[in-house]
């Protein structure tokens, strides 16, 4: 039995922590919110996501103490969005995770205050070399996981054996999960791909068809290609399941928030509406500008990235900007 610390407590947290325990590890669960933390050692059930699963309490440990859950770790697992997980992990010790096999990021955003990758702020901040951290990546919704449809899972990180060894703790009837080298390129495509899903969304929420979507997600391929060529230079096949998998089950999924967020801008909801009214975090939203400002020093042509970003940071109109847009496709 490994010792996990899971921190976040939304959708994915709670699908991971399902796979983890179910696999016979203990997972000690960091929640911010008390109420979910007694609903969970009451009844067994997170009250505001995936409530139909329910928890082994002799294997999973909700918490709001956040040095208690992290303390006998043997890994950590992050999974709070991307826009709130700065002050979470400031607020604890550097030395805390020296003595961790892994930190493993499952989320797919980037630090806002810095525009940088969740896993290379890890690093900074708890001085750890980079053989100690990987990113869960792959198309897998937190929804299917609840109904144990099957899916697969890439963990990405420069040392094979911590990719290796995080696998088996995922692995079970409906989850395969494998091991990739490419930590950088798989969270920035999964950071990239939540901005193309929104701006498809965008362009349905404005009434174009799949015939459009086909053509943007076509494009954002090279999109993406071009931008992980410029921003970190390494030999990869992107028609692989971590990068152009996790791109079309978020273009496409009724599950995904990006274009469920994105469909709403298109239909004339404000930002904050559409937030309010979601209840969940659609991450693109924050990593557009984190990415549109990364590239003013890179330069990269990125037609789809600078339309969501006139669209959501210049108050561009929808139309107006789509319209813009559908003269660059090819
Ligand atoms: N959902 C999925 O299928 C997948 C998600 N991911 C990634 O996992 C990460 C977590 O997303 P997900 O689990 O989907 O989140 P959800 O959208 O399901 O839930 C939102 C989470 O964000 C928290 N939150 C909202 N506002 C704040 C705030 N102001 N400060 C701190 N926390 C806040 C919520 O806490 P509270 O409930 O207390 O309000 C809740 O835990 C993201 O990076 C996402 O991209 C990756 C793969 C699959
Ligand atoms: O990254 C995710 C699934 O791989 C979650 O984001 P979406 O909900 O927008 O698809």
């Amino acid at each position: 039995m490994e010792k996990i610390a899971m921190l976040g407590g939304g959708s994915w947290a709670t699908a991971l922590t399902k796979i983890l325990s179910e696999n016979g590890n203990r997972v000690d669960w960091w929640l911010r919110a008390k109420d979910d933390v007694q609903h969970l050692l009451r009844t067994g059930h997170n009250p505001r996501y995936l409530s139909s699963i329910l928890f082994d309490r002799q294997l999973v440990f909700p918490t709001t103490d956040l040095s208690d859950a992290v303390a006998e770790a043997d890994w950590l697992v992050l999974a709070v969005p991307a826009a709130f997980v700065q002050p979470v992990l400031d607020k604890l010790g550097r030395d805390a995770l020296r003595h961790k096999a892994g930190v493993v990021s499952a989320i797919k955003g980037m630090i806002p205050t810095r525009n940088v990758l969740v896993t290379d702020y890890v690093q900074e901040r708890f001085r750890l070399p980079a053989a100690k951290l990987g990113v869960i990546a792959g198309p897998c919704h937190a929804e299917e996981v609840a109904l144990e449809k099957q899916s697969y899972l890439t963990i990405g990180s420069p040392e094979a054996g911590l990719a290796r060894g995080f696998c088996e703790l995922l692995r079970c009837r409906y989850v395969q999960a494998h091991p990739a080298q490419d930590l950088d390129g798989i969270e920035y495509c999964a950071v990239m791909k939540n901005i193309i899903a929104l701006t498809g969304g965008i362009a349905h929420g404005l009434g174009y068809g799949d015939n459009f979507l086909a053509v943007l997600v076509s494009n954002a391929v090279q999109e993406i290609g071009r931008f992980l060529r410029a921003i970190s230079p390494q030999p990869r096949d992107l028609s692989a399941s971590a990068y152009l998998g996790d791109l079309l089950v978020t273009a496409y999924s009724q599950f995904s928030r990006n274009r469920t967020f994105g469909s709403m801008i298109g239909r004339g909801y404000s930002v904050k509406s559409a937030q309010l009214e979601m209840n969940m975090v659609a991450e693109g939203y924050y990593a557009v500008k984190s990415i549109h400002e990364l590239n003013r020093q890179l330069k990269v042509n990125m037609p789809i990235t600078t339309a969501a970003y006139n669209i959501l940071y210049e108050r561009i109109a929808p139309a107006v900007e789509l319209e813009i847009l559908k003269e660059k496709l090819r």
